[in-house]
């Protein structure tokens, strides 16, 4: 079996391949970095480390890569492949959907291969595989739309395993967390669907990923960007901070009272998915620089991710903002002039103001009292 598996990065090498490899899949990666396809495809295995005390280590065997800017060559394993999984960011999905499209015309319209295909998104969004669907489906000629509704699964799924920036001298070497979950939902697969070993199959994604991105992703983003305001370089330095510990947990507290009440979670059960994730960023053998879980903040000030929408949902509900809207004026302190967001973040709120800038990219009303409470904030820090 082969997937082909867009994003050999973080996530791509140590959380999706690994999985696919150890499910029985040959993974052929797709990535613009040159280096890292010329790697793959010399040495055609790396290996991946966990961050525990005995550093155990796994060697991924039987991979290799395609040059992502090659459009014919990304279209022809498209056609081939018997899996499609992607990690290489949100914003990045419109990029690779002309490969997908092109690959999918020919692997359709031949008739050889109209096998079901499932193509997963395996992004830190609500909805990616749907979204990816979209940007695809735009490039497609009617009939071969047609036919890719009878052939093409487009799961959404929920993945959650923390992986930093990599420093070490073998570049295809990875660190990563010894916790992992991918969850797909099922409802969105195909009738005959082979289930890959390692995947969480649920009926209804909706409370996994709204959970997952709501504490891990909201938490470690308001750790980064607390953590950032108070001069700390790794999340592992900020948290030590009592200060910004108890910040980051009275976020996931207004977080979760959310969760707890749109979902039915037990509470006190919350309560321990919340401590384990603390525990998460904690871990010692880590080092989670600030700057990459604060990366691209206009993502992570945009409506539907982990700041805005579970804002938006506790006023609605009458409950408890303050740290959430703290979380907000913090990313807007978020001055990394080498991350692209950052800088024209910055640059809007030189411009135009806080309040203004920030009404922009959350689509909050400048008189929205969620928006005030962060402009406060945002003055106080
Ligand atoms: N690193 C982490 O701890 C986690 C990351 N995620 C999500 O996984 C996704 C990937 O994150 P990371 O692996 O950390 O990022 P990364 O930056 O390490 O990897 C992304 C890879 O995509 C490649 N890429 C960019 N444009 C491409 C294109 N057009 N075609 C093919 N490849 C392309 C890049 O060259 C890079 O190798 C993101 O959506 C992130 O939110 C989700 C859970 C955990
Ligand atoms: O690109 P993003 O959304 O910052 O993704 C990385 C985040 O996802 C996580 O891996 C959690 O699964 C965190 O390590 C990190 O904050």
């Amino acid at each position: 079996m082969k997937a082909l598996h867009f994003g050999a990065g973080n996530i791509g090498r140590g959380f999706i391949g690994l999985i696919l490899s150890r499910a029985g899949y040959n993974v052929m990666f797709s990535d613009v970095n040159q280096e890292l396809v010329k790697a793959l495809q010399q040495r055609g295995q790396y290996t991946v480390e966990l961050a525990n005390e005995s550093k155990d280590t796994e060697t991924v065997t039987g991979v290799s890569a395609i040059d992502g800017t090659q459009l014919e060559t990304v279209a022809q394993n498209v056609a081939e492949a018997d899996l499609v999984t992607t990690a290489v960011g949100v914003g990045i999905l419109k990029h690779i959907a002309p490969g997908i499209a092109k690959g999918l015309e020919a692997r359709l319209n031949t008739g050889l291969v109209q096998k079901p295909l499932h193509i997963i998104a395996c992004e830190n969004a609500i909805g990616a595989s749907t979204q990816l669907k979209e940007h695809v489906y735009a490039l497609l000629e009617e009939p071969v739309r047609a036919l890719a509704d009878q052939y093409v699964y487009f799961p959404d799924s929920a993945v959650d395993r923390i992986v930093p920036i990599q420093h070490h001298e073998d570049s295809l070497h990875v660190q990563v967390e010894p916790f992992y979950e991918w969850v797909v939902d099922r409802s969105q697969l195909a009738p005959a669907f082979l289930p890959i070993e390692g995947v969480l199959y649920v009926d209804d994604l909706e409370p996994y990923i709204e959970r997952k991105l709501f504490t891990v992703n909201t938490g470690h983003c308001c750790a980064a960007y607390i953590g950032y305001v108070n001069g700390y370089d790794t999340i592992q330095k900020a948290i030590a901070d009592e200060k910004v510990k108890s910040l980051v947990y009275g976020a996931l507290q207004e977080t979760g009272e959310v969760l707890v009440k749109r979902f039915g979670f037990n509470p006190e059960d919350h309560q321990q998915y919340i401590s384990k994730i603390l525990g998460r960023f904690v871990n010692p053998h880590l080092t989670d620089e600030v700057t990459r879980v604060g990366r691209s903040p206009l993502r992570k000030l945009s409506p539907n991710d982990r700041l805005v929408r579970p804002a938006l949902q506790a006023y609605e509900y009458g409950m408890e903002t303050t740290n959430l809207a703290r979380g907000m004026a913090a990313a807007c302190k978020f001055d990394v002039s080498d991350d692209p967001e950052a800088a024209e973040l910055q640059d809007l709120i030189k411009q135009k103001g806080i309040a203004a800038a920030l009404s922009h990219y959350t689509s909050m009303d400048e008189q929205h009292p969620v928006l005030k409470q962060a402009v406060e904030h945002y003055h106080q820090m």
